[in-house]
């Protein structure tokens, strides 16, 4: 399949976050709020960790883009994070949900459902987290990380978007995009990418970076697959295990050549 000529050239998101350096809101867990500033710091946006109830909604209609990862939450931040999701729709804002270990509570999935009926731009999970919320069963996650590759989860993919009318991103090795109707994928990634704690959410936080500065939200969360992807690729050429790939992804989102990138992603 060949990909259409508007979404092979990630070089034009990137050029689009360097030059309007956008403010992206998450509303993030505790384990993902440095590697996810960083990220988007590293790429030429701003991010706000910004949650208190008495604030996130205000700031959802100001910020660029917003992003509500579900990791750590507890009752207080769930209603925040609906409140800014509300606000930010209402605001004609973008926002991405992250489902993180959806399939391991009640809890988790009744935030998840929650947060759905805010009517996400962009859901990006796991194959375990796509899967579960898809209404797919038999691939419960292990924790926060997925029990099955990211290939089971395509037509998991399709099925949510078309229930949910966001665009769904499953990682893995393959990082896979659905809006119910258009499909891609990019290849870029490197296996120890998994041995980072907060790859994933980082990657959240920077799709609500494209977002804000790329109207087509399929475009935009594949080039964020892409801008990460290669990067990560880069990292871990030269890295002697996660310490050094986590510092060597800030290095290289930081470095990346936007015509280095179009020519080293592989999208389809
Ligand atoms: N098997 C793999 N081979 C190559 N890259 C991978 C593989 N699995 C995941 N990745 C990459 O790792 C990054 C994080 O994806 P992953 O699916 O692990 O997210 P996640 O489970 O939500 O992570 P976290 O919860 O730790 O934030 C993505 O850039 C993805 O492309
Ligand atoms: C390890 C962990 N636990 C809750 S959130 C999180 C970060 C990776 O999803
Ligand atoms: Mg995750």
């Amino acid at each position: 399949m060949t990909l259409a000529a508007t979404l092979d050239r990630p070089s034009k998101t990137l050029r689009s976050l360097r030059a309007q350096g956008p403010l992206v809101q998450n509303i993030t867990n505790f384990v993902a709020m440095d590697l996810a500033a960083n990220t988007l710091l590293a790429v030429g946006a701003s991010p706000a960790m910004v949650h208190a109830p008495q604030e996130a909604a205000e700031f959802a209609t100001v910020a660029g883009a917003l992003t509500v990862n579900l990791g750590t939450m507890d009752s207080h931040w769930v209603a925040s994070a609906e409140a800014a999701a509300k606000a930010a729709v209402a605001a004609g804002r973008p926002w991405v949900l992250d489902p993180v270990a959806v399939g391991a509570t009640g809890f988790r999935r009744d935030n998840a459902a929650r947060l759905l009926a805010c009517k996400p731009t962009v859901v990006r999970g796991n194959a375990s987290e796509i899967m579960t919320l898809a209404g797919l069963s038999g691939a419960e996650g292990k924790g926060v990380d997925s029990s099955v590759g990211s290939d089971a989860a395509v037509e998991a993919a399709q099925r949510l978007a078309e229930q949910s009318g966001a665009v769904v991103v499953v990682t893995g090795a393959l990082d896979h995009v659905s809006d119910g109707t258009r499909y891609a994928f990019c290849a870029n990634s490197h296996e120890m990418m998994t041995r980072i704690t907060a790859s994933g959410c980082a990657l959240t936080a920077l799709t609500g970076a494209c977002l804000a500065v790329e109207p087509d939200p399929l475009a935009a969360a594949l080039h964020a697959l892409a801008i990460y992807g290669v990067a990560a690729e880069k990292a871990a050429a030269r890295a002697r295990g996660p310490g050094s790939l986590r510092m060597n992804l800030l290095d290289e989102l930081y470095r990346l050549d936007a015509d280095d990138l179009d020519l080293a992603v592989r999208l389809g």
